[in-house]
C-alpha cells in the first residue's frame, strides 16, 4: 500500500500510453509500475555482446513492502571466465584512440544525441524515474531530477563533443621537422563499480566517459539496483551502441572483485564506501580512481539573511533522498547569529513535514534502524549533546528489517567537545541516512571550525553560507573540499551536470560530469614527438 502511495505522488501516465511507448521504443524489458511478487522482473548479465543468465538468482525484496520483486543474477566466482576473457581481449590501445578508429568518436556523439532524444520523451523519463523509485526509494521529484541530469549529460556530448574530448595540443620542437604533441589515450580494458544511491546517473555518466575515451568497461552496479543500469544498456544498444562495447556483471561485489583480480583491468573507477575503496586501492596496486565516502560540512557565516531559503536548503541537503547522497550535509556549523534567528526551529519544522507516503523520507539501504539509533546514542554520551529533532524509528510501515527506517534526525554536539580526540571520530562518522550533526560557533571560534575541517578525512562537498566575501575567501583559502559551494545560496547537494563533482586532497580522487573529469579519469596523456627531418650533415654532429 505504501509503495503505491509513494510511487503515485506524481501524475500517472495512462497505462495504454505507457504500453504504447514500450512497444514503440522496443528496448525496455520491465514495467516499473507492475513489478511485484506475482509479476517479478528477471535481470541478465551482458558479456561479449550477449545477454546471459547466471546459475543462481537472488530474489530482491521490494524496499517498501519486503515482497520479492526482482530476480537478479547472483553470479559466482566460478562463472566469471567469460567476463575475464572479454576484458582480456581488449588491447591497451583501446577500441579507438586519436589514431585508430576515429569514426567511433562520432558514433558515440550520435549515440548520445539519440539517447538524449529518447530521454526527452515523457514516457521514457517517467519509466526511469519510477524504476529508480522502485529500487532506491526517493521522492518522484528527486528521481526525476536524476533522470534529467543524466539526459542533460547526454545532450552535452552529442555531435562532435565526444571527438573534442580527445583534443590534444602541439608544441614547436627544437629544430626543423620536430614537433611534440600531447594526446589523450585510452587505457583499454577498464572496470567501473557504482553504488546503490544513484542507480542511473552515476553508472551512466561514468560509463559514457569510459566509452567516449575509447575504453571497454566492465560495469558492476550494486546488485540491489542494477536493474536500472541494465535497462540503460538496452536503451544504449537501441540507440546504436555496439552490443559488445560494455560488459555488465550483476551479482555480489565480491564476484566483481574476483573478476578484477583475474582480468586485471588497466584502470578502475570506484564509487562507494571508503572500506571497499581502500581494499581496491591495495588489490589494484593503486590503479584506481576513487569517489568514496562523503562527510560533508556546511559553515554558516555571521551574516544572517534569507532565513527561510537557507533553512529549506539545509533540509534538502540533509534529508532529501533520506540523506543517502554522498554529498548530504553531515555536519552543520551554524554561527550563533543563525541559531538566535531561529534556524534550528525552522529546520525541525521542515523535517517534520517529511513522510513515507510521498517518499520524502524512506528506507535506508546500507544502515539498519538499530545502527543509526545506536550511533545517535553514542553521540548523546558526549557532554552537552542533545537530540534537536528525530532520533526515533519510523512507524506504521512495511519496510523490511534489512533496511533502516528513521525520522530525519539532528544531534547537537558542542563544538569544543566535538573537537576532543575521544569524540571526533564519532562526530565525523558518515551516517548514510537522514542524519546530521549540528554545532554552533561564535565570533572568535572560526579557527576551531577550520581545525575540525582540517582533521576530517574525506573532502567531497562543502558549503560556505555567507555573502561576506572576506569571510568566504578565508574559509575557502583554508579548506580543500573538491566541490565547494559559496554564497548565501550555497548547498552541499544537487550537483548537476554543469560542474565538476568529486573529492579533492587525494591523488586517487576522481571526478564526474564534465569534460575535464572524463579526460582525467578515463584517459592518460601520451606525448608523441615527431622528428621527420631534415637531418643535419655529418660534419655538424658533435659527440657529447
Ligand atoms: N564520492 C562519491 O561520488 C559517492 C557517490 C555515491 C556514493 N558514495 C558513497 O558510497 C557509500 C554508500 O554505498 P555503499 O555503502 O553501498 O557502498 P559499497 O562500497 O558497499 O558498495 C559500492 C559498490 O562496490 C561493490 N563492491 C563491494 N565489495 C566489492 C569488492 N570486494 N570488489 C569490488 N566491488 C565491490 C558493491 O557491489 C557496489 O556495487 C557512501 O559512503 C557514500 O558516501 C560516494
Amino acid at each position: 500500500m505504501l509503495a503505491r502511495q509513494g510511487l503515485g505522488s506524481a501524475p500517472l501516465l495512462a497505462q495504454p500510453l505507457l504500453q504504447l511507448a514500450r512497444r514503440l521504443s522496443q528496448w525496455a524489458t520491465v514495467d516499473p509500475q507492475k513489478l511485484s511478487a506475482s509479476n517479478p522482473a528477471a535481470c541478465l548479465n551482458l558479456v561479449a555482446g550477449s545477454w546471459q543468465p547466471s546459475r543462481e538468482s537472488r530474489q530482491l525484496p521490494d524496499p517498501l513492502t519486503g515482497e520479492p520483486f526482482i530476480a537478479v543474477p547472483h553470479t559466482q566466482p566460478d562463472e566469471i571466465a567469460p567476463f575475464v576473457k572479454s576484458l582480456k581481449a581488449v588491447p591497451k590501445t583501446g577500441l579507438h584512440n586519436p589514431l585508430k578508429n576515429p569514426g567511433r568518436y562520432l558514433l558515440y556523439g550520435d549515440v548520445s544525441f539519440k539517447v538524449a532524444a529518447e530521454m526527452r520523451k515523457p514516457e521514457v523519463e517517467d519509466f526511469f524515474a519510477r524504476l529508480i523509485q522502485r529500487v532506491a526509494p526517493k521522492s518522484y521529484a528527486q528521481a526525476l531530477g536524476e533522470v534529467r541530469v543524466t539526459r542533460k549529460f547526454y545532450e552535452n556530448f552529442g555531435g562532435d563533443q565526444v571527438r573534442f574530448l580527445a583534443r590534444g595540443f602541439t608544441n614547436p620542437g627544437d629544430h626543423p621537422g620536430q614537433t611534440s604533441s600531447g594526446n589523450r589515450w585510452p587505457y583499454g580494458p577498464v572496470a567501473l563499480i557504482t553504488p546503490f544511491n544513484f542507480p542511473l546517473e552515476i553508472p551512466a555518466l561514468q560509463l559514457m566517459g569510459a566509452l567516449y575515451m575509447g575504453n571497454k568497461p566492465l560495469l558492476h552496479v550494486d546488485q540491489r539496483v542494477s536493474i536500472v543500469a541494465e535497462q540503460l544498456l538496452r536503451l544504449l544498444q537501441h540507440c546504436g551502441m555496439p552490443a559488445a562495447d560494455v560488459d555488465l556483471l550483476h551479482g555480489p561485489g565480491t564476484t566483481m572483485g574476483a573478476t578484477m583480480r583475474e582480468a586485471q583491468p588497466r584502470s578502475t573507477l570506484f564509487t562507494g564506501s571508503q572500506r571497499v575503496a581502500e581494499r581496491l586501492a591495495l588489490e589494484t596496486h593503486g590503479k584506481v580512481f576513487l569517489e568514496d565516502a562523503g562527510f560533508d560540512w556546511k559553515i554558516m557565516g555571521p551574516d544572517v539573511a534569507h532565513l527561510d531559503y537557507v533553512a529549506w536548503q539545509c533540509d534538502q541537503d540533509a534529508y532529501a533522498c533520506s540523506g543517502q547522497k554522498c554529498s548530504a550535509q553531515s555536519m552543520l556549523f551554524a554561527h550563533s547569529n543563525w541559531v538566535k534567528a531561529g534556524l534550528l526551529e525552522r529546520m525541525a519544522a521542515l523535517a517534520s513535514t517529511r513522510k513515507l507516503a510521498d517518499l520524502t523520507v524512506g528506507p535506508v539501504l546500507s544502515w539498519s534502524t538499530e545502527a543509526m539509533l545506536g550511533h545517535a546514542q553514542r553521540l548523546l554520551k558526549i557532554p552537552g549533546a542533545k537530540i534537536l529533532f528525530g532520533g526515533k524509528p519510523l512507524t506504521g510501515h512495511s519496510i523490511p528489517s534489512v533496511y533502516g527506517a528513521v525520522q530525519p534526525t539532528a544531534v547537537f554536539v558542542p563544538l569544543a567537545e566535538a573537537l576532543k580526540p575521544e569524540h571526533f571520530e564519532a562526530v565525523t562518522t558518515e551516517v548514510f541516512g537522514p542524519f546530521q550533526v549540528v554545532t554552533e560557533w561564535s565570533d572568535g571560534q572560526l579557527p576551531l571550525v577550520l581545525e575540525a575541517c582540517e582533521r576530517m578525512t574525506n573532502h567531497l562537498t562543502a558549503a560556505v553560507v555567507s555573502n561576506d566575501i572576506n569571510f568566504v575567501q578565508h574559509v575557502l583559502a583554508n579548506t580543500v573540499n573538491g566541490t565547494t559551494y559559496a554564497g548565501i545560496r550555497a548547498r552541499t547537494t544537487g550537483a548537476p551536470q554543469n560542474h565538476w563533482f568529486g573529492p579533492a586532497g587525494d591523488p586517487r580522487g576522481a571526478g564526474i560530469g564534465t569534460p575535464e573529469a572524463i579526460r582525467m579519469v578515463w584517459s592518460c596523456h601520451r606525448e608523441v614527438i615527431t622528428d621527420f627531418g631534415p637531418v643535419p650533415p655529418s660534419s655538424a654532429l658533435a659527440q657529447s
